[in-house]
């Protein structure tokens, strides 16, 4: 499966063309647009999304709320359009030119390397499609990659672990359910109360600073058949597939899995996942430190995965840049802006994680439809098991 999202930030609409999704599926506009409220909500939000109330619009690909195989387009308008009208569409005189063109690049922002890159004297024309709004196409795409999953048993979830340096506990959760009901109910989707009510005061903080604060945030995947991804090449390892998913999405800049970063300090014996058989299961790991992923392939184990948000680029008090017309030294151009997407961003990141999978059983399950997938899947389940 693959697909594409075209629109700008303030144009009329944003779009996605999704190729390869099984026919047979059961998809809905309000499988959609749940996810989209979903990535709408959290803690430390600018005002665009008050205006903005993202809702799809299938335009193909889906009848009688079945997909047929055929691309599925999906649109969700850009209700902040009408405000943007003249300066999107309308050519401006030169006299307006020159008072609206965006010249003075933000220090972590796409505008100066897009300049360059495109030839834009007018950074608006990076921004506009450099900006995140182009997730929301994201996650509309992750809802479809996510009925998919569910079919199959396969549930993803995210929650966030750190925002401004603020780290929630180790709170264990019982189930996918559970830690989706808890964090759905928390402002920055965290399981840790205490540290949610912290991470608000820093999120409250750096905006009355004029700036910004970056996170960590996880996705777990329960329901993976083990054997998903290969070790053969490097371009077919799913664990590839994801961490670049993950660094793809706006201002993500790192990625690992199970116990990452740590595994660097930790001597082997407190590292690899020790296998352990029964009967009823089969073949397990005794732990997970490996996040679900060895050779690039799934071991049936949950998929855990980090990623790592910097801080927002765009700040009120901002920092210093140098003019594209004049080279003279000045503040950054100040845009409205978040000063803290984390907790959207591990919507996102659900998404993309969704997708991945979603797109690796698709392509070895067999392609084209949803009930030869099903049939295939349960196949490899009772294989493994009996392996
Ligand atoms: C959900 C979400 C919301 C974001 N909101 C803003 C924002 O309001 N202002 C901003 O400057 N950057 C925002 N960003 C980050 C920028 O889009 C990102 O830093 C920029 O595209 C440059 O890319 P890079 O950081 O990946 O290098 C947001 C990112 C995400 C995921
Ligand atoms: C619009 C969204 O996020 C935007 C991402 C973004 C950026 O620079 O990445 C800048 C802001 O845009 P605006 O200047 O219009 O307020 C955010 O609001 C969204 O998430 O739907």
């Amino acid at each position: 499966m693959r697909y594409l999202t075209a629109g700008e930030s303030h144009g009329p609409q944003l779009t996605a063309i999704l190729e390869g999704v099984p026919a047979g599926l059961s998809l809905l506009k309000e499988h959609i647009d749940v996810e989209l409220q979903r990535r709408q909500k959290g803690y430390g939000r600018g005002r665009r999304m008050q205006i903005e109330k993202d809702e799809a619009r299938i335009l193909s690909g889906v009848r009688h709320g079945y997909t047929l195989g055929s691309p599925i387009t999906l649109v969700v308008e850009n209700r902040d359009w009408k405000h943007w009208t003249n300066i999107m569409a309308i050519e401006p005189t030169e006299e307006e030119e020159v008072k609206r063109k965006v010249t003075r690049p933000r220090p972590g922002h796409a505008d100066l390397n897009g300049a360059i890159k495109y030839g834009h004297r007018d950074m608006r024309n990076v921004l506009e499609r450099s900006s995140a709004r182009e997730t929301t196409m994201r996650v509309a795409c992750g809802a479809v990659a996510k009925r998919i999953l569910a079919e199959l048993g396969i549930h993803v979830a995210s929650h966030v672990l750190e925002i401004g340096g603020v780290r929630a506990a180790n709170v264990a959760y019982e189930s996918l359910e559970q830690l989706k009901e808890v964090t759905e109910k928390s402002p920055v989707r965290c399981l840790d109360e205490e540290a949610a009510g912290k991470m608000m005061e820093a999120i409250d903080k750096a905006k009355e600073n004029g700036d910004s604060i970056g996170g960590i945030v996880e996705v777990i995947v329960e329901g993976v058949p083990a054997g998903l991804g290969s070790y053969v090449h490097y371009d077919r390892k799913l664990d590839a597939k994801i961490a670049a998913a993950i660094v793809s999405i706006n201002a993500f800049k790192g990625v690992e899995f199970g116990i990452g970063f740590e595994a660097a300090r930790l001597p082997g014996s407190q590292v690899h996942d020790e296998i352990i058989w029964n009967e009823t299961d089969g073949f397990r790991r005794r732990t997970n430190r490996a996040g679900g992923f060895e050779g690039g392939m799934t071991t049936g184990m949950p998929i855990v995965v980090r990623g790592v948000m910097k801080p927002i680029p765009t700040l009120y008090k901002p920092l210093a840049s140098v003019d594209i017309d004049t080279k003279e030294p000045f503040a950054a151009s100040i845009e409205r802006s978040d000063s803290c997407a984390v907790p959207a961003a591990s919507v996102v990141a659900e998404a993309v994680v969704a997708w991945e999978i979603a797109s690796a059983i698709v392509e070895q399950f067999g392609q084209d439809r949803m009930d030869v997938i099903k049939e295939n899947i349960e196949q490899m389940r009772r294989y493994a098991k009996e392996f």
